[in-house]
């Protein structure tokens, strides 16, 4: 419920809801990030076996104007879900709205998955980080772990091991058989591959000098060396996952962008991937919600007024 707080506006002589206009825009601001850390992640090139700007990797059905139909289409739902978590929503309240958000995407794209998993995470952490600004009015990534794993927790856990799936999914058909954890398990544990491997590794790179589409490009080889990405098993089983994991290994054991040979390297992984149909999509999701958590902490990790 939002509280209402009336002040005068002296000049209209309205009664505007302060506190609700504040979360209004915290919301607003929230979804620009979001959308925006997944422009980022599309434009990112090259990123083995994904759709970028420049081809659409291993993906015969998407193109780069389909993720850009798919990530317009979300705008009022990261708002929404921020809206949501500020006013401290129950879970099965966040789900509707994904719900929802899922159906608009598959409208905007005509039946193409571009971003369940986005939706999902970016979606939690969007609604995480409403609630941070609602209630201390300042958001790190320390307090927004906090929130997520303090108010949705437990629900998230009971999410990871669904009884009632209406249907077996990629993710739900890549944890059955190889006992894969995928996104449900992810979010369960407050994403720690976003806190504990990507950002740190986005954040050595961007102090060790580099740019930061370099350093978005280090994070993402950080995530597909180490996550649980559904998306492998379901396109190259436990081979399709080992495969591109030693790849991401190897890229950064050879310094990542450090090495000056690093974009030669990265193409050529590109185009490996490409052959063998591999598409790492929970990485590049896991890539757009580390965006975002940067983002967040940069532009409200200062104190704010209640709201
Ligand atoms: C919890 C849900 C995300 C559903 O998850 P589930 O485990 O049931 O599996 P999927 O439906 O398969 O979706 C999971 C998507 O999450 C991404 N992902 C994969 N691994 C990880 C990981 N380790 N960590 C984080 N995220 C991960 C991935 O998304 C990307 O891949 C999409 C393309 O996938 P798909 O269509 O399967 O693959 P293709 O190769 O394109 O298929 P073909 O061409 O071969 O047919 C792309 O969209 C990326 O986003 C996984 O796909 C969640 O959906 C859910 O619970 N929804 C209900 C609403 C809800 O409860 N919301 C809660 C509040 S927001
Ligand atoms: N750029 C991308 N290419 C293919 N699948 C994706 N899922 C999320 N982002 C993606």
């Amino acid at each position: 419920m939002l509280r209402q707080a009336p002040v005068q506006l002296e000049r209209y002589s309205v009664q505007v809801p302060t506190v609700s206009r504040q979360r209004t825009n915290s919301s607003q601001q929230i979804a620009i990030l979001a959308v925006r850390s997944l422009y980022a992640e599309l434009v990112l090139y090259p990123k083995p076996g994904l759709v970028s700007l420049r081809d659409n990797g291993s993906h015969a059905d998407m193109d780069a104007s389909c993720f850009m139909r798919s990530l317009f289409s979300l705008r009022h739902y990261f708002r929404d879900i921020a809206l949501a978590g500020a006013a401290g929503a129950e879970f099965k309240v966040l789900k509707q709205l994904g719900i929802a958000a899922e159906q608009r995407m598959l409208k905007a794209t005509r039946g193409i998955n571009t971003h369940r998993g986005a939706i999902f995470a970016l979606g939690m952490l969007s609604a995480a980080a409403g609630y941070c600004l609602s209630n201390d009015g300042v958001l790190t990534e320390a307090t927004l772990r906090l929130a997520l794993i303090s108010q949705w927790g437990q629900a998230l856990a009971e999410h990871s091991a669904p009884e009632d799936a209406p249907h077996l999914s990629h993710g739900l058909q890549a944890a059955k058989q190889y006992a894969a954890s995928g996104a449900r398990e992810e979010a369960a544990l407050g994403f720690p591959s976003i806190f504990e491997l990507a950002l740190p590794r986005l954040q050595q790179s961007l102090r060790e000098g580099r740019k930061l589409h370099l350093a978005q490009i280090d994070c993402f080889f950080t995530l597909m060396a180490h996550i649980s990405d559904t998306n492998l098993y379901h396109r190259g089983g436990a081979t399709g996952i080992a495969y591109a994991r030693d790849a991401a290994k190897n890229f950064l054991q050879q310094g990542g962008t450090a090495n000056s040979a690093w974009l030669r390297l990265a193409e050529n992984y590109h185009q490996e991937f490409i052959t063998r149909r591999l598409s790492p999509g929970g990485a590049a999701d896991m890539l757009a919600a580390s965006c975002f958590v940067q983002l967040c902490q940069e532009e409200f990790s200062t104190a704010r007024i209640h709201e």
